[in-house]
């Protein structure tokens, strides 16, 4: 049974909600991040680039996709470094470019949890922090950019 002192402090994390007696000894993470397994959801925008070996090689903007990967990848560098340079926001180029239906949405995902997304999708997500911008990550899909908005 754990004793109550009465008028002793304890020391709550207003990012994750734990509490601890002994003082902390850095200051909270307001990521939430503190905690060891990061965030249980997340926020992405997502700009696509399928390939002829795409799982689905068809979108709103292309009846049937033929570009090779290699294509696809120097695409998506491109978009990369225009957003990154400032010459296009990321929802621009979501909207023209992204063979996602998530481009009406400016490559909006709405939040997620682990377990929704394919795999290498889902590690590179919850691997940015807000606002960070991915490398191009390649998924069953196609080849993605990923910038973590919440
Ligand atoms: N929860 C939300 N908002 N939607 C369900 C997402 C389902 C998930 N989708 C993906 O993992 C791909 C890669 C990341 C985004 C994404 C979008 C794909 C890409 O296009 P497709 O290869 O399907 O033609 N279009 C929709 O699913 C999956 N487990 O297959």
């Amino acid at each position: 049974m754990n004793k109550i002192i009465i008028g002793q402090h304890y020391y709550l994390n207003i990012y994750t909600k734990e509490s601890q007696w002994d003082r902390p000894d850095k200051p909270a993470d307001p990521s939430g991040n503190g905690k060891a397994d990061g965030p249980e959801e997340v926020q992405c925008s997502h700009l696509l680039v399928k390939h002829s070996g795409s799982r689905r090689p068809s979108s709103w903007r292309e009846e049937n996709i033929t570009r090779s990967k290699e294509e696809a990848l120097d695409l998506v560098k491109s978009y990369r470094e225009q957003i990154a340079s400032g010459k296009a926001t990321f929802a621009e180029l979501a909207s023209k470019y992204s063979d996602c239906s998530s481009a009406k949405r400016g490559g909006d995902l709405g939040p997620f949890s682990r377990g929704a997304m394919q795999k290498p999708f889902e590690q590179a997500a919850f691997a940015l922090k807000v606002g960070e911008l991915s490398s191009p990550v390649h998924t069953d899909s196609g080849i993605h950019i990923i910038q973590r908005t919440a």
